[in-house]
């Protein structure tokens, strides 16, 4: 690791100075495409404004004989498109040990450098992944004169990466968050599901058995196979100061699992979530903006907690200093979601 001294210098002569803190923009849904899928990517240019990131895909689900069409066509969607102020652009590039990934990253950075916010990195293993992707991305910013540097972001998808998260979440300045990658994770873990994201009905606890029948009728409760991990991730992030994302859910169809899935990782403290499919932005933009209901509440205990310590009743349930902390997470929220979308700012104005 580097020293405390050196963290935030820049890693090549002529690169930008990394930032300090990770901005906090809108980053609900992040929207994937197939930039090789001429048809997905038409559509691109009209989504920009209606999601906070759109994100080429150049890694897996891109076929293999459609890689360099793929980054060709990222190229060419960033350079012709005008993303706005609310809209990020984001990629996800190959894993660093494929024959596309140099390939990748150099074309990417010189080429369109300055419209790309966040490389997302597959399959990170530990923080060397990280320092590797950083000390190449210096040099590319320094010899195409960026400004300000690119970000990245890691997919928790393999055993080694989980247990060294918390490395890869403090590894350089430029990391911008984690997201988890369930479908990679558990072929890597060799659970025993097959399905990207999401629970399985044999993952459950059951009833004790009543007067010795274990065959009576006792109810089952399925359990969420993800809450470790997540968990561990958010506080990762946490400790860190970047952020969390729960990655994709498969099952396009069960929007009602998807939106069970995403609020489960925004309660315990994520940022988003991937969106694979137009069906899947309004589920994440729903769950991971608080609720109106939430914001009111939580301006309620602000005012009622005075200058912010002590205890106070409110609806016959105890406020005090830590309460108030976490409804300051959601006020926080909120504004910063207002900002950006005037149909939240209306409704938290209510
Ligand atoms: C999942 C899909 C293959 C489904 O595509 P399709 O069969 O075309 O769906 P529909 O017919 O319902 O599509 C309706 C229209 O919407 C367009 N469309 C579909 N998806 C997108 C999109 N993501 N962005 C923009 N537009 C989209 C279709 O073209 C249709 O248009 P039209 O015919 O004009 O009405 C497809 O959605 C898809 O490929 N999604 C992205 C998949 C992806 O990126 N996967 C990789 C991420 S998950 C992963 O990698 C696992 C992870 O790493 C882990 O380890 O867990
Ligand atoms: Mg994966």
């Amino acid at each position: 690791m580097r020293s405390a001294k050196d963290f935030f210098r820049p890693l090549a002569v002529g690169a930008p100075a990394p930032v300090t803190e990770v901005p906090a923009r809108p980053s609900r849904m992040i929207h994937f495409f197939d930039p090789s899928n001429e048809k997905m990517a038409a559509k691109v240019p009209a989504m920009v404004g209606t999601v906070d990131v759109l994100l080429g895909n150049l890694e897996d689900a891109v076929k293999a004989d459609r890689k360099e069409a793929a980054r060709a066509g990222l190229v060419a969607i960033a350079r012709s498109t005008d993303f706005g102020e609310h809209t990020q652009l984001w990629t996800r590039v190959n894993a660093l040990d494929s024959p596309w990934v140099l390939d990748d990253l150099t074309t990417l950075v010189t080429e369109i450098g300055d419209k790309l916010d966040v490389i997302m990195v597959p399959k990170v293993q530990g923080a060397e992944d990280i320092h590797y992707v950083d000390r190449l991305l210096a040099q590319l910013e320094a010899r195409v004169g960026l400004t300000r540097p690119i970000l990245v972001h890691a997919i928790l998808e393999t055993a080694r990466g989980m247990v060294n998260v918390e490395e890869i979440a403090g590894a350089s300045p430029r990391m911008q968050g984690v997201s988890l990658g369930p479908a990679d994770l558990a072929a890597d873990r060799r659970m025993k599901t097959t399905r990207v994201g999401g629970g399985h009905p044999g993952y459950l606890v059951r009833q004790d058995a009543v007067g010795g029948d274990v065959h009576a009728g006792r109810a089952t409760y399925q359990q969420d196979l993800w809450h470790y991990t997540i968990a561990r991730m958010v506080d990762a992030c946490a400790a860190n100061g970047i952020f969390p994302y729960y990655g994709p859910f498969g099952d396009i169809k069960d929007v009602v699992g998807c939106e069970d899935q995403f609020r489960n990782a925004f309660l315990l403290g994520c940022v988003g979530a991937w969106s694979l499919h137009p069906a899947q932005i309004d589920i994440a933009k729903r769950v991971f903006s608080p609720s109106a209901d939430d914001v009111a509440h939580a301006r309620r205990v602000k005012e009622s907690m005075g200058d912010g310590t002590g205890a106070v009743m409110l609806d016959g349930k105890m406020e005090d200093d830590a309460s108030l902390k976490q409804c300051l997470v959601i006020l926080e929220l909120a504004e910063r979601l207002s900002q950006t979308d005037p149909e939240l700012a209306e409704l938290y104005r209510q």
